[in-house]
């Protein structure tokens, strides 16, 4: 893999470090585990969409300005508002079409960005208003990520999706999606999770659904320490057992400075470190829903300095109007980041991926490593 500076030339034509622009982190390769299919469709593929299946319910009629509409609506200050946006995506993900669409355009896009493994995540109890079936839901989904697949292929970009199925944690349907992703786990749904409005709705009411899938040998994880904090996370990990932590951005209320202004972590803190729980961090969606008040303030760099097992992820393209590359960007804009620094993040995403050892391995050694080295210089 060539990295190129902002005039198009090979970087390492020149030598030493490829400069660290959006250009260049574009090429990097990149592994994503927080990303939400409902949550990054493109505005034009919206409205057209709304046109086939005949909904008329969006605020703005044209790709440019309901793009906008939806980073502004999502800009909210509260978790709550920002998921209320997802009302019109989710309408127009009502049939097959729609949904291989979705999914294959997902893929097409993560690729062109130059995340080589994505795991995209739904709830496919959203999507029965048209009559689909939850099976039927899954399965044209997955046939839209192998389209996608393909497609990305052709152009020259590798690129392999996991699909994580979501239960919404207000609804009661979370021990038949977890009978539903350990139903396709050979057919590409890698994992399980739960999401939505967190105060309120704790994680154990959700037991069943967890204990179902760890007694099935499978992965889930846990939108947790997002909206609400230390309790969230407890629960998440303690009375759950999640591999890993969604968000989970509020652990840092964990950490306090010991007498000699060190950092000190509390119980909770150290587990989740010493433990190598990961942290699947969206920088740009805590800015909007008011978990973190800018990307300057934002834990992520306090909690890589101290050596969690960080990520670094988009939860919703379309609603923070960002990409992988986008968000490494913000970051190392905002704490000089060096390319090691992006490797390491990525090749934690990919130690934290449910994807088999072997294949993250694979991942790692033979196309992240490879393409770092080029970037380094
Ligand atoms: O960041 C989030 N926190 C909690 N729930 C979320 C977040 N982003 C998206 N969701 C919800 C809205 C979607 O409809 C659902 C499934 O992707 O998950
Ligand atoms: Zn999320």
């Amino acid at each position: 893999m060539a990295a190129v500076d902002e005039t198009g030339t090979n970087a390492t034509t020149t030598g030493g470090p490829a400069p660290l622009d959006l250009r260049n982190i574009a090429q990097a390769p990149k592994a994503l585990l927080h990303d939400h299919l409902d949550g990054g469709l493109r505005p034009s593929t919206v409205v057209e969409l709304a046109a086939d299946c005949g909904y008329d319910g969006l605020p703005a009629a044209d790709a440019d300005s309901l793009g906008r509409w939806f980073r502004d609506a999502a800009d909210s200050g509260s978790l709550e508002l920002y998921l209320e946006t997802f009302a019109h995506t989710v309408a127009v993900m009502q049939t097959a079409e729609g949904l291989q669409r979705v999914a294959r355009e997902c893929a097409e896009d993560l690729a062109a960005d130059g995340v080589v493994y994505a795991e995209v995540r739904y709830a496919p109890e959203q999507h029965l208003e048209k009559g689909l079936t939850l099976d039927e839901v899954v399965q044209h989904t997955l046939e839209g990520f192998r389209q996608g697949e393909s497609a990305a292929r052709a152009a020259g970009k590798q690129i392999r999706v996991g699909c994580l199925l979501t239960a919404m944690r207000h609804a009661a349907r979370s021990r038949e999606i977890a009978e539903l992703a350990v139903r396709y786990r050979d057919q590409g749904v890698v994992g399980f999770d739960i999401a939505g409005k967190e105060a309120g709705f704790p994680p154990s009411r959700h037991l069943d659904a967890f204990e179902y899938m760890r007694a099935n040998n499978a992965h889930f994880t846990i939108h947790a320490g997002e909206a609400f904090g230390l309790p969230s996370i407890h629960e998440a990990i303690a009375f759950c057992g999640t591999d890993r932590l969604g968000h989970g951005v509020r652990i840092v209320d964990d950490i306090h400075p010991g007498d000699d202004g060190t950092p000190q972590l509390g119980r909770l803190a150290a587990f989740v470190r010493d433990k190598r729980i990961p942290l699947e961090l969206c920088p740009s969606s805590n800015v909007q829903t008011g978990a973190v008040a800018s990307i300057a303030e934002h834990p992520f760099d306090v909690l890589a300095r101290l050596r969690f097992r960080v990520t670094v992820n988009t939860d919703n393209r379309l609603m923070s109007d960002t990409s992988m590359s986008r968000e490494m960007k913000a970051l190392v804009d905002a704490f000089g980041y060096g390319w090691s620094d992006l490797e390491r993040f990525t090749i934690n995403a990919l130690k934290s991926s449910f994807l088999p050892f072997d294949e993250r391995l694979a991942l790692i050694d033979d196309v992240v490593k490879p393409g770092y080295a080029v970037l380094l210089g």
